[in-house]
């Protein structure tokens, strides 16, 4: 049975009204346009929480099925505000965070310590600290250099031993772009499990953090990339870390009780494009886990998840206006109609970053004229700049124009730019009728206040 499902780049609540304009949870895009200006980044809060309670529920239901219980965690790299924080916990999700920033964000929502985790490749000392005092459920350590820091942490401060998940890499690549691919082997990401003689670096981790008394190894916990839409590598993956928890226990009788399975759920960018189904991936997922361990001869450990991009990146669209347009003659002799829009890779840099592929419309009234081929750009001084490279527009398209991009949800705002001090956009909700903002756009102000002179 396939593992995907049709996708759809806009979220749920995306509409066409009776005059041919857009609308996102019954709230006309002209209106937003009006209310919070362009661009701005559109999220449709219960279209995020829908795909959250989703992967809860499709996960817990097959995990329950093997015996096993599982947690997902929502990674708030691919955006993190205080009100999406506090929306994927009330639908029962936990909040995992990378940096300190992301941690705080976390902790004004008001996210107990105890269902936030920690991660990052290079936490500093102060981070570790606030990890600390918060509580935090676990903290997932990266290099053996960083698992002393937080154990010399704890031995300075005192108190009870810091839970801590050892990351490691399985050589797995997954996912859509090599940058974004976090298994391989030569990428700074967590401890090989790869042993060409001796101890592999992700046993040495996890003997050191049983040697230090300042540490409890609550599991381990493996990563392998993001937008993955072929799922194969989740479950070659989940072997291989069973497999290092079973040696571990031979090893020294402990038979760590968390395994982390990471994110990387790929969703649909372009009309037509598949997703990956989280209800049949999660039953893959817990029949081969329950097989593994049924070859191992080991019981089954508590498991989590991290999506992000699932959960937020369809449920956002940008909004943004066309500020001119024009004909340009390419190669081949055919024409490509540029259409510059008042954002571009400071409030979008995927494309230029990935060469990520994006959809985009004209939202703001009925477009009846024939299509020509076109190419979305901001207003950046780059020739990279652009949004979307490939799209069909109406020939009319025009300035003043509305224009979405859909599926922006995930990693747009929250890998912004004030490049050519562009302020960054806001995040406006929209819930039933309704519209607020999130996160205020910035002003020249904010940027100005930075520069002392
Ligand atoms: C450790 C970790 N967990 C979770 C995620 C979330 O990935 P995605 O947004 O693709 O689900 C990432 C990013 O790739 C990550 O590095
Ligand atoms: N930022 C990446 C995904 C990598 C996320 C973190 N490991 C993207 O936009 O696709």
């Amino acid at each position: 049975m396939s593992t995907t499902i049709p996708g759809e780049p806009w979220s749920t609540g995306v509409a066409r009204t009776a005059d041919g304009s857009v609308s996102v949870a019954g709230v006309d895009v002209r209106e937003l346009a009006v209310e919070h200006g362009t661009p701005a980044y559109v999220l449709d809060e219960a279209d995020l929480r829908a795909r959250a309670r989703g992967y809860r529920r499709a996960f817990e239901t097959a995990f329950a099925e093997i015996g096993a219980g599982v947690d997902v965690y929502y990674a708030g790299k691919a955006f993190l505000s205080v009100a999406v924080a506090q929306w994927v916990h009330e639908e029962g999700l936990r909040v995992d965070t990378a940096t300190g920033g992301e941690l705080a964000v976390a902790l004004r929502a008001g996210i107990p310590g105890a269902d936030i985790g920690l991660h990052g490749n290079n936490k500093s000392d102060a981070e570790i600290a606030r990890a600390l005092d918060a509580g935090v459920g676990r903290i997932i350590v990266d290099s053996l250099v960083e698992l002393d820091r937080v154990a010399d942490a704890v031995a300075t401060r005192g108190g009870e031993p810091a839970p801590v998940m050892v990351r490691v890499t399985t050589g797995v690549h997954a996912g859509g772009h090599e940058y974004i691919s976090t298994a391989h082997e030569d990428q700074k990401f967590g401890l090989s499990i790869a042993s060409p003689d001796g101890d592999s670096p992700a046993m040495q981790g996890l003997l050191a953090v049983l040697a230090r008394p300042e540490l409890r190894l609550l599991g381990i916990h493996s990563h392998i990339g993001s937008q993955i839409l072929d799922p194969s590598g989740f479950e070659v993956a989940a072997r291989a870390v069973l497999t290092l928890r079973a040696q571990l226990g031979e090893r020294t009788g402990v038979l760590v009780d968390e395994v982390d399975l990471g994110g990387g759920y790929g969703i649909a960018y372009l009309p037509g494009e598949v997703a990956l189904d989280p209800d049949r991936i999660a039953k893959d997922v817990a029949a081969s886990v329950q097989a593994t361990a049924a070859d191992l001869g080991t019981p089954l450990p508590r498991f989590s998840i991290e999506p992000g991009r699932a959960i937020v990146g369809p449920a956002g669209l940008t909004l943004y206006t066309v500020g001119t347009v024009k004909p340009v003659r390419i190669d081949d002799g055919s024409v490509r109609t540029y259409v510059s829009i008042d954002g571009g890779m400071s409030d979008n840099i995927r494309p230029a970053l990935y060469g990520a592929q994006y959809h985009a419309e004209v939202v703001g009234r009925l477009a009846t004229a024939q299509t020509v081929p076109a190419r979305v750009v901001g207003k950046h001084c780059e020739s990279g700049d652009i949004v979307v490279h490939d799209v069909q527009l109406p020939a009319d398209v025009r300035a003043g124009d509305l224009l979405a991009v859909a599926a922006t949800g995930a990693y747009g705002r929250s890998m912004a730019s004030n490049y050519n001090h562009v302020p960054r956009p806001p995040v406006v909700a929209v819930t039933d009728g309704g519209s607020r903002v999130l996160v205020r756009r910035e002003t020249e102000d904010d940027l100005l206040a930075l520069d002392l002179g």
